[in-house]
């Protein structure tokens, strides 16, 4: 092209914008500004962007979903067309099954949720061969339920395998204790899985500066293989494998692992899973992710905190941060959130909102946000442990019996060796900076549909509490009083017993 034409052009093109431009000015249209982000003197900054950050990342997590769900769907129909006479895989059936109970769900949108969350957990645990119980090495008994756990080993020839996920959050030592403890009843396995993984068919993108956990590496991953592989032998069959568990304690991320593709959602944000999903390691194992646990509202508070995605709805976050701060020593939490002594949790949070920066208008320190963000942490990626308890007694639904039959057709020298080699190679913390948590002990979940309660589940209070209420509630006419009346503690284990076996055993 002649130098004279593109300038003849470049200028055309320059006249056409500028009409346009006054064409829209005559309109009343300005040009979007940039989003100039939140001002440094913001006083909740920090937390404002982080909950950005959170929903961004929700959205793409969805989208990403979406996206899956999508090429899964022309996978499907591209090999239907090609072959249609070949028979679908184990793994393929298993996962149309688990699709169909996706529809079903969306016509039944209008159902409590809890009660969907609860039917997909059944399922699953009925479609599966073996278990994975996956338990926060952080607080490994905190995150067993014995009414799965029972529902498990009824279930004829069902093997149920724990999980001891976040390794790397807790001191070596600590988890080495609670590897033998666990070991004595079932099959554990040490794991820490992979937080960063790759999305099908896309590269790696490196963020200069990822968070520390964050990390593509994962432990444990040949040891559990191995362990569902002889399984499988055993059983001559194609397996599937439910992932179940407490939410965030990382069943997807174990799965994701496992699998070394991003195919399960994976985020901070507790309840993630909604729906159990079927994803086919190879022709023979088929792993099934499950939706979350549901928490019984009689338990403690501070396993309600720490373990119900709606435990700041239905504790309110002073509440459910007090209960957390009750279980933690206090000294090393002075000395991690560097604020004087305190002697109750209102004052902490007054402390730490001072300290933080967390001011409400006209300078007062904001406590709820501080209770917030003591509430995201501990129920995030803080380094904490607890302790096993002195005295090991199995649990009444684990006979010794169920203890011999779910160990048949695990290599268990194997097994121990994978384990040590993952407690070596695991960069776990350092007990000097992780924090000591006192656990409540086994956690009560819900498993038949009947079972979840209509309404929010009320609000577990102390004696003191109650006394408090009861003098609130003077003047409150007797069918409204009859309606709020909450539950005390003793009446809660009255209602759903906490297992008498390890109260005994933790002291508590
Ligand atoms: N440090 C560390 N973080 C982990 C590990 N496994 C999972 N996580 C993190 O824990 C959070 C929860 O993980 P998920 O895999 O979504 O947990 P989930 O049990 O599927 O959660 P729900 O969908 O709520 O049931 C995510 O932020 C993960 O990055 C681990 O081994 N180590």
């Amino acid at each position: 092209m002649s130098c004279h034409k593109r300038y003849k052009i470049q200028k055309k093109v320059r006249e056409h914008h500028r009409k346009l431009r006054k064409e829209a000015k005559k309109r009343g249209h300005k040009k979007s500004r940039k989003d100039p982000g939140v001002p440094n003197s913001a006083p909740f900054k920090e937390a404002l962007l982080r909950e950005a950050e959170l929903r961004k990342q929700q959205l793409e997590e969805l989208k990403q979903q979406q996206k899956l769900d999508r090429q899964k769907e022309q996978e499907k129909k591209r090999k239907l067309e090609a072959s249609p006479d070949v028979e679908p895989s184990h793994g393929e059936s298993v996962a149309e099954d688990f699709g169909q109970g996706k529809a079903k769900k969306a016509k039944l949108t209008k159902q409590n949720p809890k009660k969907l969350y609860c039917q997909e957990l059944k399922k699953v645990i009925e479609a599966a061969d073996v278990v994975l119980e996956v338990l926060d090495a952080r607080d490994p008994l905190g995150c067993r339920c014995p009414q799965v756990e029972e529902a498990i080993v009824q279930g004829a020839q069902k093997k149920l395998v724990l999980v001891l996920n976040k390794s790397d959050l807790v001191p070596k030592e600590n988890l080495e204790n609670w590897l033998h403890c666990l070991e004595r009843e079932l099959p554990t396995v040490v794991f820490r899985a992979a937080t960063h993984v790759r999305d099908k068919g896309k590269p790696m993108k490196v963020k200069k500066k990822a968070a520390p956990y964050r990390s593509e590496v994962c432990f444990g991953k040949e040891g559990l293989l191995k362990l569902l592989r002889g399984l499988q032998e055993t059983c001559g069959k194609a397996v599937c494998v439910g992932v179940v568990g407490f939410p965030n304690v990382g069943k997807s991320s174990v799965i994701n692992s496992l699998k070394q593709e991003r195919i399960c959602t994976v985020g901070v944000s507790m309840g993630l899973t909604r729906n159990a999903q079927a994803v086919p390691l190879d022709k023979q194992i088929t792993l099934l992710d499950s939706p979350s646990i549901i928490v019984s509202p009689m338990n403690p508070a501070a396993a309600l905190a720490m373990r119900s995605p709606v435990s700041i709805e239905v504790l309110k976050p002073v509440e459910a941060a007090s209960a957390i701060l009750g279980q933690a020593d206090a000294r090393q939490v002075v000395l991690k959130y560097t604020v004087p002594d305190y002697t109750s949790p209102l004052e902490f949070f007054t402390l730490l909102a001072r300290r933080r920066g967390l001011h409400q208008k006209g300078g007062s320190p904001n406590v709820e946000s501080a209770a917030k963000l003591l509430w995201s942490e501990w129920t995030g990626a803080l380094c904490y442990y607890s302790q096993p308890p002195a005295s090991w007694a199995c649990p009444p639904h684990l006979a010794e019996q169920t203890v011999a039959s779910m160990k048949l057709g695990f290599d268990e020298e194997e097994l121990r060796r994978n384990n040590a080699h993952s407690i070596q190679a695991i960069r776990g913390s350092r007990l000097a900076t992780s924090l000591f948590f006192q656990s409540w002990g086994l956690t009560n979940g819900i498993t038949e549909e009947k079972d979840i309660p209509e309404h929010l589940p009320r609000q577990i209070v102390t004696e003191e509490d109650k006394d408090d209420l009861d003098g609130h509630q003077e003047g409150v006419d007797g069918e409204e009083a009859q309606v709020s009346a909450p539950v005390s503690r003793s009446e809660a284990c009255a209602v759903l017993p906490l297992t008498p076996w390890h109260v005994a055993d933790t002291g508590r």
